[in-house]
């Protein structure tokens, strides 16, 4: 019996989950152990703890035979991403799915004027679909002495790859990476002089933008060794991230704006609302053959106006000339950034 439950184990597709002990992660998770309770190890891959043993708990409530596991990692430190990939390359012998899905907007500021300007022009579904234009953050630095938000949202995810590189391509096995991007990547917030984007006032969509472009690159240079990638757009859901958008706005006021929001979806189908809709693509990549998709689509969930999901891939504004420039930052930050734990290792060895 003990050898059978070893070589279930080991044939049960591994998959883990960044960002997983709320909002859209968490729904993802969900979803998962719905179709499939026994049959998936899960990894949730969070920062807060405390958060993540609350998602573990009501993972098992509803699925009590799931084999749902926690992992800490802060995306937004680069020692804690390598000791989380060490973590997972001891646990585990497979990993079939990255779902790439923390991320933060940080101290966002709703521009009131642009939004009822915007309310009254011809870009007004565009606005509802994109956030373009109203909104802008306050980025941080790291401790790391990074932008929190490339961080976060982008290079920790990166860093994790690279360290993950020998579990994600495996012969004669396919990996996929999946990173939760948004409809507010936009090419305009995004410069190869910049990649970090110290200087603007977009930090997020240029993140987004960042990882659309990368996730191309990545296919261009793994697909031979059987790990493939793709990026998605959940809509606009209700989650922690958006309360932050409205801070004086308490959770349960945006609520009280739901019957709104269902009126909005009738005009764009990018509301999705919930954390159960917005994960709709996301359960949907699980089920694809990975070879079949298109690595210049994004896949967005969206939800019509009578409530119904699916999944559309739209053409990003993307190319493979500056995406290929972005890998090329991106190897040399984390050279750097590696010779600098190396040499900080050196001075103060644990
Ligand atoms: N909500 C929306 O309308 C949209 C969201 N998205 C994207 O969806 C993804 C999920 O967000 P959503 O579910 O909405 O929001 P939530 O705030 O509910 O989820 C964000 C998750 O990211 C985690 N996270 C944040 N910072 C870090 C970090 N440094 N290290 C590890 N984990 C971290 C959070 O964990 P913790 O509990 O530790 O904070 C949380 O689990 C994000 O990438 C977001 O950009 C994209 C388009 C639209
Ligand atoms: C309170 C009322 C009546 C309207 C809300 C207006 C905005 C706060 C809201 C409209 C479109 C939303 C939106 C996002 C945030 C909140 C809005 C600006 C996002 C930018 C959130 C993060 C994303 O990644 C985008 C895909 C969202 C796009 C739409």
């Amino acid at each position: 019996f003990l050898y059978w439950q070893f070589e279930v184990n080991r044939m049960n597709k591994v998959i883990l989950v960044t960002g997983a002990n709320s909002g859209i992660g968490l729904a993802l998770c969900e979803r998962l152990l719905s179709v499939d309770t026994e049959g998936l190890q899960l990894c949730l891959a969070c920062r807060n703890m405390r958060r993540a043993e609350a998602a573990h708990s009501a993972l098992l409530t509803s699925h009590p035979k799931a084999q749902v596991a926690l992992l800490q990692v802060d995306t937004s430190s680069i020692s804690s991403v390598i000791s989380a990939a060490q973590e997972v390359k001891k646990r585990y012998d497979r990993l079939d799915y990255l779902y790439l899905n923390a991320g933060i907007m940080p101290n966002p500021r709703f521009d009131v004027n642009a939004f009822f300007k915007g309310l009254f022009s011809r870009n007004v579904i565009t606005m509802f679909a994109t956030g373009e234009g109203i909104l802008t953050q306050q980025d941080g630095v790291t401790p790391d002495g990074l932008q929190e938000v490339f961080m976060t949202n982008l290079f920790g995810h990166f860093l994790f790859v690279r360290e993950l590189e020998p579990m994600l391509c495996r012969a004669g096995r396919t990996s996929q990476l999946v990173w939760t991007s948004s409809s507010n990547a936009h090419r305009s917030a995004f410069s190869l002089e910049d990649i970090q984007h110290k200087k603007g006032t977009q930090p997020y969509s240029s993140s987004k933008y960042a990882s659309d472009l990368l996730s191309l690159t990545l296919n261009t240079h793994y697909n031979k060794q059987g790990l493939y990638s793709s990026v998605i757009c959940p809509g606009f859901v209700m989650t922690n991230l958006t309360y932050n958008i409205l801070p004086s706005f308490p959770a349960f006021l945006w609520t009280l704006f739901t019957p709104i929001f269902w009126l909005i979806r009738m005009f764009t189908n990018t509301f999705t609302l919930t954390p159960y809709n917005g994960a709709e693509v996301l359960f949907w990549l699980f089920k694809q053959k990975p070879e079949s998709l298109d690595p210049y689509a994004k896949y967005h969930s969206l939800t019509s106006g009578l409530g119904n999901n699916y999944t559309q891939p739209r053409k990003m504004d993307i190319d493979l000339e500056t995406s290929e420039s972005l890998y090329e930052k991106l190897l040399q930050l984390e050279r750097e950034v590696r010779k600098k734990l190396k040499d900080e290792q050196k001075e103060s060895p644990p």
